[in-house]
């Protein structure tokens, strides 16, 4: 069995699948080492052969959580590099480096499912859309603040929002007008959300006419389904681009 982890800057996505044929024993979203560790240990029956990982946290941060890894469950934990190429995909960064490990990987792991032009739209702490051409140029992207930084970022910076996490889950049962703080935030940075996603397709449609793949994927994904008809919503496609980035076989 391999691990497979996702490290996002507020979760860490993780999952453990069979090595040859790719069945899901197991996964998770968690918000700390600990928590990912415990959560592996209490799988029944796991015997893992290997791990693979992205991370887009820091190089410490990342280095710690490997060491914990190998410690606790005797695997070397692989990690994903930046490459100027990868399955077909040119990396289009002037500095291939500085593009968000998370992103790359998701392009990839688009590029490879479409076999063709696409959009790939991220919804998590930051929202992320990439752009990658049917000749398998990554032409670039855009990044704003996702759900959950718009949301704090107001409750932050201002005297009167405030609101608790259920009020805010209740609020999203409809996108009218709100009449009270916590529906007019709420829906109001899901518009936002949805506004970005309609850009970007916008964009790709006067780039490519009506031939291409629209991926959606992060944690806040659904929230934008409605604005991107036709759009594939893989939960999992950065794992898809992981797998071949670390290939353990
Ligand atoms: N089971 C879940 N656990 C945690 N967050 C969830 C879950 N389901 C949906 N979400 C939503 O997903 C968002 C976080 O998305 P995601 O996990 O993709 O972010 P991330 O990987 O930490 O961020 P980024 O990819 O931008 O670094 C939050 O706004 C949260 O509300
Ligand atoms: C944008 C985030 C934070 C999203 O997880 C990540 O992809 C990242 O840290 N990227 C580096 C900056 C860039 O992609 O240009
Ligand atoms: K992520």
């Amino acid at each position: 069995m391999i691990l497979e982890l996702d490290c996002g800057n507020s979760f860490i996505k993780w999952r453990v699948i069979h090595a040859d044929d790719a069945i899901i024993v197991g996964g998770g979203i968690v918000d700390s080492d600990q928590a990912l560790i415990a959560q592996v240990a209490k799988l029944p029956n796991v015997h893992l052969r290997g791990a693979r990982m992205v991370s887009v946290r820091s190089e410490e941060e990342t280095d710690a959580l490997m060491r914990a890894i190998t410690c606790d469950f005797g695997v070397i934990v692989q990690t994903a590099h930046p490459a100027t190429e990868m399955a077909g995909v040119r990396n289009g960064y002037t500095d291939h480096q500085r593009l968000g490990m998370d992103r790359w990987l998701a392009a990839v792991g688009a590029f490879h499912l479409a076999k063709g032009a696409c959009l790939v739209m991220d919804f998590g702490t930051a929202a992320k859309a990439d752009f990658v051409a049917a000749d398998g140029q990554h032409l670039g992207g855009y990044i704003c603040p996702g759900m959950p930084l718009m949301r704090s970022q107001l409750r932050t910076h201002t005297r009167r929002i405030r609101y608790d996490d259920a009020s805010a889950e209740r609020a999203l049962t409809s996108l009218l007008p709100g009449r009270s703080t916590v529906e007019a935030v709420e829906r109001g940075c899901v518009l936002m959300l949805q506004g970005f996603a309609r850009t970007q397709i916008d964009q790709a449609r006067a780039l490519w006419g009506g031939e291409f793949s629209i991926f959606l994927t992060g944690g806040d994904a659904p929230l934008v389904e409605v604005s991107a008809p036709g759009a594939r919503v893989v939960p999992d496609l950065v794992f898809v681009g992981l797998a071949m980035a670390c290939p353990l076989n």
